[in-house]
């Protein structure tokens, strides 16, 4: 007899499946962290003096549950995603750029490309539901149930079991409207607060993007007190995608970097249903997009790097993996004072 076909099971086959999974989340190693912190106070340097670099390596050990942490493995996760809502002329792009870059991306001709090869950092591209856009959600979800949870599922399952650290991002034309309006329906304030330019809209064009989310808003308020009902109708695959991966890297121990805007809107909702769900994932900027840094400080997030970039692609989170690196370096490579026979301070 030949062997049956394996079932696949959706990883989270309904809402209530995922809800638990977003509310049952390991805690950080703190053993390791204080190991970390103890290794830090030996190192020939005034204490603290690293700033960052040391916060940075005890994050590290602390999400990895090592108390000498790796980066023998980084992966730069893109997730693609179309947008039904681009027919309200939110983008100044035509959708069809979103295909035609993952394509630019398997080839090796896209800014994250380089920065993925300068960061040591394997690049995974996941075009989500084949780019099928998603509905436009002024007038309906975004997603339909399945659909959502499917992409969450997918997210899920992009993230491979021996990562050391996930650097997470996106494309998508017409995704920083869901965005905008993803942090708009969670955290409140006039769509105009959340509307930036995204890939290059004039003022005009900002505004009209900001009456398409207020429009979108009043169309699902019935919901708007559900982050994961809000996830699915204002959202898109890529953002639940990313959602899924961030959750999957606390699930298998793996700290985050999260990229721009995009990236932070499609995470939030998981700190709507958990106040710590965030703890593992580092900001790695702030970008350019008008939004951002308000939504940061809403999340209580401090971006590493502030370069003005506003791209998407992954860019910002592998830009700061030498960083990470350098964190790692230094906690690592230093001597002490006594293998130095450097005199303590007095
Ligand atoms: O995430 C950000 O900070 C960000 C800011 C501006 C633009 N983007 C990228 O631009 C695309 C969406 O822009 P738009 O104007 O089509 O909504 C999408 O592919 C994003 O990766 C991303
Ligand atoms: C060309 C282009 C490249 C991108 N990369 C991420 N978002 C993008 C949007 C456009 C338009």
């Amino acid at each position: 007899m030949p062997p049956l076909s394996p079932v696949t099971r959706p990883l989270f086959p309904d809402l209530l499946s995922l809800r638990t999974a977003c509310q049952t989340l390991p805690s950080p190693d703190t053993t390791s962290q204080q190991a970390i912190s103890d290794r830090d106070a030996t190192l020939t340097k005034p204490p603290g003096s690293l700033g960052d670099l040391e916060s940075l390596a005890a994050w590290l050990g602390a999400w990895q549950h090592r108390a000498s942490p790796k980066l023998d493995h980084v992966v730069s996760l893109v997730f693609a995603g179309n947008h039904g809502v681009v027919a309200q002329g939110v983008s100044p792009w035509p959708q069809d750029v979103t295909a035609q870059m993952v394509l630019n991306f398997q080839h090796g001709g896209a800014a994250i490309n380089q920065l993925a090869r300068v960061a040591e950092a394997e690049l995974k591209v996941v075009a989500v539901h084949n780019l099928e856009p998603t509905a436009d959600f002024t007038h309906q979800a975004a997603m339909t149930d399945s659909a959502f949870l499917d992409a969450v599922s997918v997210g899920y399952a992009s993230v491979p079991d021996n990562c050391d650290l996930l650097c997470l991002g996106e494309m998508g034309i017409g995704n920083t409207t869901a965005a905008a309006a993803l942090a708009a329906a969670l955290f409140g304030g006039e769509a105009s607060l959340w509307a930036g330019k995204g890939t290059g809209l004039d003022d005009a064009g900002v505004r009209h993007k900001a009456q398409v989310i207020e429009s979108a808003l009043k169309h699902h308020a019935a919901l708007l007190s559900d982050p994961l009902a809000i996830a699915q109708a204002l959202g898109g695959y890529e953002l639940a995608a990313m959602l899924g991966a961030t959750l999957a890297a606390r699930h298998k121990h793996i700290p985050v970097l999260l990229d721009g805007f995009v990236c932070t809107a499609a995470v939030a909702p998981l700190a709507k249903l958990a106040p710590q769900a965030l703890a593992h994932t580092w900001l790695s900027h702030c970008s350019a997009e008008a939004g951002h840094a308000r939504l940061a400080q809403a999340l209580s997030l401090k971006p590493l790097l502030a370069l003005g970039l506003r791209l998407g692609e992954t860019s910002g989170a592998t830009l700061a993996v030498p960083i990470i690196r350098a964190a790692l370096a230094c906690h690592t490579g230093m001597a002490t004072f006594q293998q130095a026979a450097v005199s303590e301070r007095a």
